[in-house]
């Protein structure tokens, strides 16, 4: 039986293209594991699959600011190299699938000691730190992006466009109204930080509810940790949530505009609902910039409108979602058009074909 070991995490962006690609494989008959952090969102994620073997190792994180925990990283990433190597040894895959993210980066070193073939995925328009650290390792890089191709490798990049999670579009408008109590007379608007949150999004969003909540009912996804209700009695039309599950292909399916932060993965799920956008990308200061290009090329697209981070005002966020709402159907129709296609035959052939197993 061949068999494929998964590596990505730190946030959801890197692990949804391997929960669209596990089902796959299982499919096919391959036998699958999991390698991420002791304790990331991807453990949580992968777990609750329930039948796919998860080992966490030690990582260090990639932060951009000075900690004293940066002294520590180098040990912890030593170590999750030592763990990365002797699990991949003893397990023997095929091939290697990695998504990124800090703890990705141990786990291609532990497969590359161990001779066995790297496939890395990156959904960005510009790769980020942890791949960039990795694909010198690898023998394949797809991407998501055309343009991403010209930063890589010649005869390493292969265009494979956007994948998105094929459970968002089996979602039912009537089941996402009755799981928030909604009502079918006034339009839904979804705001989402991103996979971990935005504390200034969330904060300006409280602040301009009675606002938003005149012309929208509103499901407002916080992160992990952070989706307290509205400091009064909860407000009618008003939900929040830390993070959802399976329920939200019911809420986008209900859904009529959408406030997000720029992670490519959540550009692409919008894009391939039609789902109108604007997009608060992570600053430079937050971030290497990797949602300002992606923002940026959604934006020349026609797919969404943008609004910087330091213009984030509750005025502009209200003055803002209400252009987006009367220009809705003009992002529509951009979206409808052109290649919208599914990348997952394309990158489960890939990896075949990396792995030798056809
Ligand atoms: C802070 C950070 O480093 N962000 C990066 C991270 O974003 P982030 O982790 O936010 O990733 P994305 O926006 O790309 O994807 C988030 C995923 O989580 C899902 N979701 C989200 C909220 C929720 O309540 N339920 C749920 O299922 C979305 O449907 C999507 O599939 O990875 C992206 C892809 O490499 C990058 O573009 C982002 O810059």
């Amino acid at each position: 039986m061949p068999k494929i070991i998964f590596t990505g995490g730190g946030s959801a962006g890197h692990v949804t293209v391997n929960l669209s690609l596990i089902p796959c494989f299982r499919q096919e008959g391959w036998s699958v594991e999991y390698i991420g952090s002791e304790n990331g969102i991807e453990k949580e994620l992968i777990t609750a699959l329930g039948d796919v073997p998860y080992s966490g190792i030690s990582t260090g994180k990639l932060r951009r600011y000075f900690s004293w925990q940066n002294l520590k990283d180098p040990f912890r990433a030593g170590r999750g190299v030592l763990q990365a190597y002797s699990l991949i040894r003893r397990s023997k895959p095929d091939v290697l699938f990695s998504k990124g993210g800090f703890v990705s980066v141990p786990v291609v070193i532990g497969a590359w000691l161990n001779r066995v073939p790297v496939v890395i995925h990156e959904s960005d328009v510009t790769p980020g730190l942890a791949n960039r650290l990795a694909i010198p390792l690898a023998q394949t890089v797809c991407t998501t992006f055309p343009e991403t191709n010209s930063h890589l490798p010649a005869g390493k990049a292969h265009y494979v466009g956007p994948l998105v999670r094929p459970d968002l579009k089996e979602g039912k408008a009537e089941r996402g109204r009755s799981f928030c109590g909604f009502n079918r007379v006034k339009p839904v608007l979804l705001i989402m930080g991103g996979s971990l949150g935005s504390h200034k999004i969330n904060e300006t969003v409280r602040s301009c509810l009675p606002e938003l909540l005149a012309r929208f009912q509103v499901v407002h996804l916080c992160g992990k940790g952070q989706g307290k209700p509205a400091p009064s009695a909860p407000a009618e039309g008003y939900r929040p949530f830390d993070y959802l599950k399976e329920e939200l292909a019911d809420v986008l399916a209900m859904t009529d505009v959408v406030v997000t932060r720029a992670g490519a993965n959540v550009l692409f799920e919008m894009r391939a609902l039609k789902k109108p956008m604007l997009l608060i990308p992570l600053s430079k200061e937050q971030s290497r910039g990797d949602q300002l290009l992606n923002a940026a090329s959604f934006r020349a697209s026609g797919y969404a409108e943008v609004l910087q981070e330091e213009n984030l005002t509750p005025e502009a966020l209200v003055r803002e979602v209400t252009k987006l709402y009367e220009n809705r159907t003009k992002f529509k129709l951009r979206m409808a058009e052109g290649d919208n296609g599914d990348a997952l035959r394309t990158l489960v052939a890939i990896i075949h074909e990396t792995a030798g197993v056809s």
